[in-house]
């Protein structure tokens, strides 16, 4: 008798990226990345400092429009609309694409005010429906129970973890699809990042999320996926367990035993 064949996992494709370049300037710094963000799927993006990580996720949320003189070239598909496409609403473009950034960096308002304040651009809500949306994303950044006795107090007044997890709730309140990284817990005691990684597996579940991170066991604990980048080009791309266990290129090998970086 034949053996089953094996029952591969359903993956959606959320967001696939495809030829992409970037420039600062005339530097060339992201060079002809294609890679997918799986639907529902954590992926890690490591690597030496300088690879790039960063720039791809800027490029994600179209972060780099800021800047004049930064330049992307190629396709960022996003349930198959082209986001690079200047036509494309960027505030309606980041209201689904969240980011959270290496420090905390809550508003200088209470910490009701710091997750209401991005829903009141996007959406007219009541007093109880804005109430129950604030609990909600608290509530999903695991943070309700440590604050929900003190909502008009400043969000400063948190320590780094709670304001790395307010920031967290805050992006959570606009209702993304996906949220992304940016080496999160790098400010964050061992508690905190505890706590941060067990939330970003849990966030999976709901949304589609890429990590920039430079701890290599973060990486194996918190994603599915890992892509491993090298001077702006993306060395090799697949599950956590194969770039980690059974990596295909010598580069990758030598990088997550310590070789270099
Ligand atoms: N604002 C900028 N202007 C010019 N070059 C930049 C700018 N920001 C980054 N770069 C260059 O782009 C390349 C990629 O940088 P990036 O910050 O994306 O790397 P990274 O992998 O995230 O590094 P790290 O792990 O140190 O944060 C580097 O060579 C960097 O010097």
């Amino acid at each position: 008798m034949n053996a089953p064949a094996q029952v591969k996992e359903h993956t959606v494709t959320k967001v696939s990226v495809r030829s992409l370049d970037f420039y600062y300037g005339s530097t060339r710094s992201l060079k002809s990345i294609s890679l997918p963000l799986h639907a529902n799927k954590v992926t890690a993006f490591i690597g030496p400092s300088g690879c790039g990580k960063s720039t791809l996720l800027r490029v994600l949320n179209r972060m780099y429009d800021l800047y004049p003189g930064q330049r992307a070239d190629g396709e960022v598909l996003l349930d198959g609309e082209n986001i690079l496409d200047p036509a494309v609403d960027l505030n309606a473009l980041r209201a689904r694409i969240g980011m959270i950034f290496q420090k905390p960096t809550p508003f200088p308002m209470s910490i009701y005010e710091n997750v209401a304040f991005g829903v009141r651009l996007y959406e007219k809500l009541s007093r109880a429906e804005m109430d129950a949306r604030v609990e909600q994303a608290l509530r999903g950044a695991a943070l309700w129970d440590e604050v929900k006795d003190k909502l008009q107090s400043s969000g400063l007044g948190l320590s780094g973890g709670q304001q790395q997890r307010l920031c967290i709730a805050r992006s959570v309140a606009v209702q993304p699809e996906v949220i992304l990284f940016d080496e999160p817990c790098s400010a964050l005691d061992p508690i905190s990042t505890a706590k941060v990684e067990e939330l970003i597996e849990e966030l999976a579940a709901q949304y589609t999320i890429a990590i920039v991170t430079h701890n290599m066991q973060q990486a194996v604990r918190v994603s599915d996926y890992t892509a491993f980048m090298y001077l702006g080009e993306l060395v090799e791309f697949g599950d956590t367990d194969e770039v980690f266990n059974r990596p295909r290129e010598k580069r990758t090998q030598d990088y997550i035993t310590g070789r270099f970086g």
